[in-house]
């Protein structure tokens, strides 16, 4: 797309601290109703492009355009943006109603319609019964939603998600980003959402954008991304963990499930590769096992089903060509 109907647009955006360049040259268009996932490891940038979106941080080169308009040097009241932070930094003394219905009565808006608002997107996060609680009386999950619902509440042009899952424990975590990809589907609300959790992205996400010391590594729909990662940064990032040099392939990569272990006698399989093999470790994991392959001096991981193999055993690595994604080397 060429950025036209965004709801946000980056041009070619950096932010310097120092010597340090945190965001080098970032183009990004984020689409009406889409969410957007930032993704990447510590350090890559992530939260200072957010903070640069919502006004906090200003670029040092480049321009951010929110409705169309050239927002660059904007303040961060007047962008009309909603922001949840990891914190979530609810108001302790006040109710649920009160903290959601916060930003409508800064904004003036009447004291009908703050009640209509607030109902409504109480109502979005499912938390209509416990509209007269103060925070302390709800726990993480719950927490949560109202920071959301107070987002949500001011109507925001964009939704900005600064890891709002991250001190959730893995069960509710789980739940929650159910819970999220349902509210913005109903609510529609263009939103960009920072993580460092590639799972989370993946189910999420209408675009996925990677970064690696500030620059795009590569932005596009998770499944146009997740089988075919531009670059070793990119596929280790979504959890390809083997890397290795096939004839007439060169450089290429394949994640653990996907390779096969065979008994070393059988024969080269239609459609796919094989390497001699030493299994030097399995490690048991429930449903299935890792078996760690010392290939011609290379490692390799397979993740395996059945398991009567055992450490010290010749095998044969079978890597299949629907499977194998090729890499620039
Ligand atoms: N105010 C600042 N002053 C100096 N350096 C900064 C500042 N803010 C960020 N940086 C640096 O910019 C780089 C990018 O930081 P940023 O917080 O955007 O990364 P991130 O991807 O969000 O990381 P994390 O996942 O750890 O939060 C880092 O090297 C960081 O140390």
């Amino acid at each position: 797309m060429d950025g036209s109907d965004a709801v946000v647009r980056l041009a070619a955006v950096s932010r310097r601290f120092g010597d340090v360049t945190a965001v080098d040259g970032v183009d990004l268009a984020v689409p009406a109703g889409s969410l957007t996932a930032l993704l990447g490891p510590s350090g890559c940038g992530k939260t200072t492009t957010l903070r640069m979106i919502a006004g906090y941080e200003r670029p040092t080169a480049g321009q951010i355009f929110i409705d169309g308009r050239d927002a660059t040097t904007l303040a961060p009241e007047k962008r009309n943006i909603g922001m949840v932070f990891q914190s979530y930094a609810l108001f302790p003394h006040l109710t649920v109603a009160k903290n959601v219905g916060f930003g409508l009565k800064v904004r003036g808006v009447a004291r009908e319609e703050i009640r209509t608002r607030v109902h409504a997107a109480l109502e979005l996060v499912g938390l209509s019964d416990l509209s007269g609680r103060r925070p302390r009386e709800l726990s993480g999950g719950q927490q949560q939603r109202v920071a959301l619902a107070r987002a949500i509440a001011i109507r925001p042009s964009v939704l900005l998600l600064d890891e709002p899952l991250s001190n959730l424990d893995a069960r509710l975590r789980v739940q929650m980003r159910a819970e999220l990809a349902r509210i913005q589907r109903e609510s529609g609300i263009t939103t960009i959402l920072v993580t460092h959790d590639q799972e989370e992205a993946l189910q999420l996400a209408d675009q996925m954008v990677i970064l690696d010391s500030g620059r795009v590594a590569q932005a596009g729909h998770p499944r146009e991304i997740f089988p075919a990662p531009a670059s070793r940064f990119v596929a280790t990032f979504l959890g390809y963990e083997n890397f290795l040099t096939l004839p007439g392939r060169g450089l290429v990569t394949i994640r653990p499930e996907h390779v096969e272990v065979l008994p070393e006698s059988d024969p080269d399989p239609d459609g796919g590769q094989s390497r001699p093999g030493t299994i030097s470790h399995i490690t048991y994991r429930g449903t299935d096992s890792l078996v760690t392959l010392d290939v011609a001096g290379e490692t390799v991981l397979a993740a395996v089903k059945d398991s009567d193999l055992r450490e010290g055993t010749r095998v044969r690595a079978v890597f299949p060509d629907d499977h194998v994604v090729s890499l620039p080397s």
